[in-house]
This record gives structure tokens, C-alpha cells and sequence, in this order.
């Protein structure tokens, strides 16, 4: 489904601040794939995402989706088929528009066609239907200013805009990061569910170590632009949150960041 091959990217090459975020990166991500991607600060992580989702095109290597090349499709025509979730819950939501005129937007990213930018009573129904599965009671207040939720209530509205609409890949880019623990493992909990119902393709970037043995199907380790460690479902069962940090200090000159946490 996915298919990330040879890919390199170089911030200012040539100048003293030259830095060289992506290393002949190669990863393949079948569809329904769950990967965890966990790394020293600077390890290129975000940058996979961003190629990704087109908001970067590599200096070299490929990017395919369904066996397409998209290296350089811009990211406004992938926008229909990448669903993404930024660590910052003000990131993916509109504060001064209302639930509903929120869920309409993102419904419309991925219906182009023959509707209407108003929230229509079919529709409002669905939004309702699928707020329902949040189980945080926000399909009662589909006409509150979303300025008004909490950062874990936003947040996991925007797990379900991110992907109700029906994309392809989910990129999750520490989207849990900035919650408090009982909304961290709400939103880890959503995440799952969300996936698993809709067969999502979907790489995960975390600093913590519970959560990237605990979700996913398979855990990739990057470290200076490439992946130096890869484990699939079975390895990932077998180690502990202590055992990864182990790995991480096998890295000579690694600094992860103090936001990564053991439980
Ligand atoms: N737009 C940019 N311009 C210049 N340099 C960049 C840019 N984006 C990333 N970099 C650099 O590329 C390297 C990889 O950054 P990236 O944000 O992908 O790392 P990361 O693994 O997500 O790190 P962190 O965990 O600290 O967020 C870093 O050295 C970073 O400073």
C-alpha cells in the first residue's frame, strides 16, 4: 500500500547549516499495517511524515501509494486519501466554528463531489452517529464553538475528521503527546479502534516507549535520518519499555527527548 523507497532529504545543503534529515529510508506498509516510529530528537521522523503527506518532495528516492508513484504530487491532491493528527490539539480544528461546521469541512475533503458546503440533516445525522463512538458526549453539542472543548476532546475530534472521510494512510505525529495520562490513553484508545475499523495504513510517531510496544503491529527505530532497529509483532511482545531504552543507548551521542517516558 505504501512503499518508501531509498528516500534522502538534505535541509541547506552546501551551507553550515546543512542537515541531513533522511538517509536512503526504505519501509513498506501493506494495507492495514500499524507502525510505531520512535527516535532521538532530530531523527528525521517528522520529515517522513511530511514526505509523506507531500508537504516535502525528497532530494531522491520514491513514495508509492497502491503501487503509484507520488514523489511529487503535491500535498493538496493527496489531502482526499492522507489522513494526518498533529501533536497540538489547536492544529486540526477550526476554534470559532461549531463542531458540526468543523466534521463538514473535513467530510468535504473527502466527498468533492455534488455536496453542498452547508451541514444538510443527512449529515448532521452521520456526524452524530459518529461522535457517538467517542463516547465523550460531544454528539449532544454539535452547535458548540470547538474553541470551547478540552485539548482531549478536540483531539480526538480530530482522529475522527482525520478519518471519516475515508483516506488511505493515517499519519499520527505524537498526537498524544501534549495530553494529560487520562486523555493520552483515550485518544491511544480511539486510535486503535479507529484503525482496526477502518483497516487504516497508519505509522505513529511517539517519544513513548509503553505506547509504541503496546499499539501497532509493528515498531521502527530511527536515528540520524535512517531506521537502525525494526521489530515486528512478535519482537515487539517480547520487549519491555526498559529494553528499548536500552537500544537507544547503544547510540552513541543520541539525546531522546525528556518527554520519553517508560509507563
Ligand atoms: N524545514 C526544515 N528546515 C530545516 N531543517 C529542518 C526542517 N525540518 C527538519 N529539519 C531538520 O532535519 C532534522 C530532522 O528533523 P525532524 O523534525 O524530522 O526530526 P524528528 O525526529 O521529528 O525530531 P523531534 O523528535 O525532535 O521532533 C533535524 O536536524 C531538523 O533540525
Amino acid at each position: 500500500m505504501l512503499e518508501i523507497h531509498d528516500v534522502s532529504k538534505t535541509f541547506f545543503p552546501g551551507t553550515v547549516n546543512e542537515r541531513r534529515a533522511l538517509r536512503g529510508i526504505d519501509l513498506r506498509l501493506a494495507e492495514g499495517d500499524f507502525v510505531t516510529v520512535i527516535g532521538s530528537n532530530g531523527a528525521g521522523k517528522s520529515t517522513i511524515l511530511n514526505t509523506i503527506a507531500g508537504k516535502l518532495t525528497p532530494d531522491s528516492g520514491t513514495v508509492s501509494v497502491g503501487g503509484r508513484d507520488v514523489t511529487r504530487m503535491p500535498d493538496h491532491r493527496r489531502a482526499s486519501w492522507i489522513g494526518r493528527v498533529f501533536q497540538d490539539p489547536t492544529a486540526g480544528t477550526a476554534p470559532s466554528l461549531s463542531i458540526e461546521e468543523n466534521m463538514a469541512l473535513a467530510w468535504r475533503r473527502g466527498h468533492t463531489r455534488g455536496l453542498s458546503r452547508g451541514v444538510t440533516a443527512s449529515r448532521r445525522a452521520v456526524f452524530r452517529e459518529e461522535l457517538t463512538k467517542l463516547e465523550l458526549g460531544l454528539e449532544d453539542r454539535l452547535t458548540s464553538k470547538v474553541g470551547l472543548l478540552s485539548g482531549g476532546q478536540r483531539q480526538a475530534l480530530s482522529l475522527l475528521m482525520a478519518t471519516f472521510s475515508g483516506p488511505k494512510i493515517l499519519l499520527l505525529d505524537e498526537h498524544t503527546a501534549a495530553l494529560d495520562p487520562s486523555r493520552a490513553e483515550l485518544v491511544t484508545r480511539l486510535t486503535r479502534q479507529v484503525v482496526a475499523e477502518r483497516s487504516l495504513t497508519t505509522l505513529m510517531v511517539t517519544h513513548n516507549m509503553s505506547q509504541a510496544l503496546e499499539v501497532g503491529d509493528r515498531l521502527i527505530m530511527m536515528h540520524d535520518g535512517q531506521v537502525i532497529l525494526e521489530l515486528d509483532a512478535a519482537q515487539k511482545a517480547r520487549m519491555t519499555p526498559a529494553d528499548l531504552l536500552a537500544e537507544f543507548g547503544k547510540i552513541k551521542g543520541a539525546v531522546v527527548d525528556d518527554k520519553t517516558m517508560l509507563s
